[in-house]
């Protein structure tokens, strides 16, 4: 097992590595280095590193076992070049969590010598939210974790990343980089424009109509979730993937002219085929699997309509140290039950919630 690690990046994702690895086995030493001073401070302060580097690339980067760099994937491709420069161990293995593959794996096919075993790396899971507070060490709970080797990395070192990233309690996958950042365009990267342009669609109504923003809750908010999402990250994962976005524009054009037109011709058969044919394949996508883009555990509980309802819910679960990641009242309306929807991280706290509910209150919940 290696024992000494080094984290560039001490992030959402960084951050949530080193907890999960920390949890797991204390004796393992990470030494982190954010450019953001605080983020390190913050890092160190809430155990997920050992100790804060200096600089960069200090001394002890020869006696690290594995380096991880978690920064957005520009600054991973720069890392990745200035690390070949770097004295380090024999047989280290550098690894990345980027969205992106190709372009960090061809660097690192380019840049780094024989000796340096460089593993692409992608935990499938994450949030909007950025930063070491947001870190969590079950992020990347029953959630895929993909691996694109370089051509210098041998079986034994992927035993090896696996066995250390077991911690993570993630699903792990191979694949080449090309079709990793072929299917995650589809998945992921392209969701996240679409999110965004709904979102200025909805801004430019709000110009004719105010009450757009007043009515833009419910699906429209669940849909354009991940619109809120880092704008730094998001434009080099696009950058990055530049050839397979370019095809799904292409293609998504071609589809809502397709759609149009059932509208324009009040085409009813095929409008309800184009819903039914999409609400099957969504149906039989996998539930209790963590995507690329997460769903949350939610909970649904009948509350009475009286002021200080929310905080009595939320203190029976803190009481129970349950932690809650949304809550949100669907429905109060007068002499009518309210709705509280609860969203966990996991189906094992979603699980607890019910019990603990049970136990505290006689509140109904549900799950839908
Ligand atoms: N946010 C998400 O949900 C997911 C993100 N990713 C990937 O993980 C990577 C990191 O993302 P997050 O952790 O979400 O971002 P983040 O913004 O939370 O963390 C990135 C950290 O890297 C630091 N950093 C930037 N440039 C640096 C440099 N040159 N040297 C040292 N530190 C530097 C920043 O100060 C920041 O603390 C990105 O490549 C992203 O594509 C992968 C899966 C999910
Ligand atoms: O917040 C969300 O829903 C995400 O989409 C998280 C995410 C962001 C980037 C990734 O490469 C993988 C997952």
């Amino acid at each position: 097992m290696p024992k000494r690690i080094y984290l560039i990046g001490l992030g959402l994702i960084g951050g949530s590595i080193a907890l999960s690895i920390k949890q797991k086995d204390p004796s393992i030493y990470i030494t982190g280095y954010d450019i953001n001073k605080d983020q390190a401070i913050m890092a160190k302060k809430i155990g997920a590193i050992d100790e804060i580097a200096d600089t960069c690339f200090p001394n002890q980067l020869e006696f690290m076992d594995i380096i991880f760099v978690s920064t957005p994937v520009e600054q991973t491709v720069s890392l990745i070049k200035e690390l070949s420069a770097q004295s380090l161990k024999n047989g280290v293995i550098i690894t990345d969590v980027g969205s992106t593959k190709v372009k960090i794996v061809d660097c690192a096919n380019n840049y780094l010598s024989e000796q340096i075993k460089f593993i692409g790396g992608h935990p499938m899971a994450g949030s909007h939210k950025s930063g070491i507070m947001a870190a969590k060490p079950h992020l990347f709970e029953n959630a895929f974790y993909i691996l694109t080797p370089s051509k210098h990395a041998t079986k034994d070192d992927i035993e090896m990343l696996k066995m250390l990233l077991n911690a993570t309690k993630a699903n792990f996958i191979e694949m080449s980089a090309k079709e990793h950042d072929k299917v995650t365009g589809v998945i992921s990267h392209f969701p996240h424009i679409v999110a965004a342009s709904l979102v200025y669609q909805a801004k430019t109504y709000e110009e004719q109509s105010p009450l757009v923003k007043r009515l833009a809750a419910g699906g429209f908010r669940d849909i354009t979730r991940i619109a809120s999402s880092n704008p730094f990250m998001w434009r080099d994962i696009l950058l990055h993937n530049k050839k397979p976005l370019l095809k799904l524009f292409d293609e998504w054009i071609v589809e809502m002219q397709r759609v149009k037109g059932f509208v324009e011709n009040e085409d009813a058969l095929n409008l309800f085929d184009y819903f039914e044919h999409a609400k099957n394949y969504r149906d039989e996508l996998p539930e209790k699997q963590k995507g690329a883009i997460p769903s949350f555990y939610d909970l649904y509980v009948d509350v009475p309509d009286y002021p200080g309802i929310i905080s009595e819910v939320t203190g029976y679960l803190a009481n129970e140290k349950i932690s809650l990641t949304n809550i949100r009242i669907i429905e109060t309306r007068e002499e009518i039950n309210g709705v509280l929807r609860l969203s966990f991280q996991t189906e094992d706290d979603r699980e607890r919630a019910i019990h603990c509910i049970a136990n505290y209150s006689s509140y109904g919940t549900y799950i839908i």
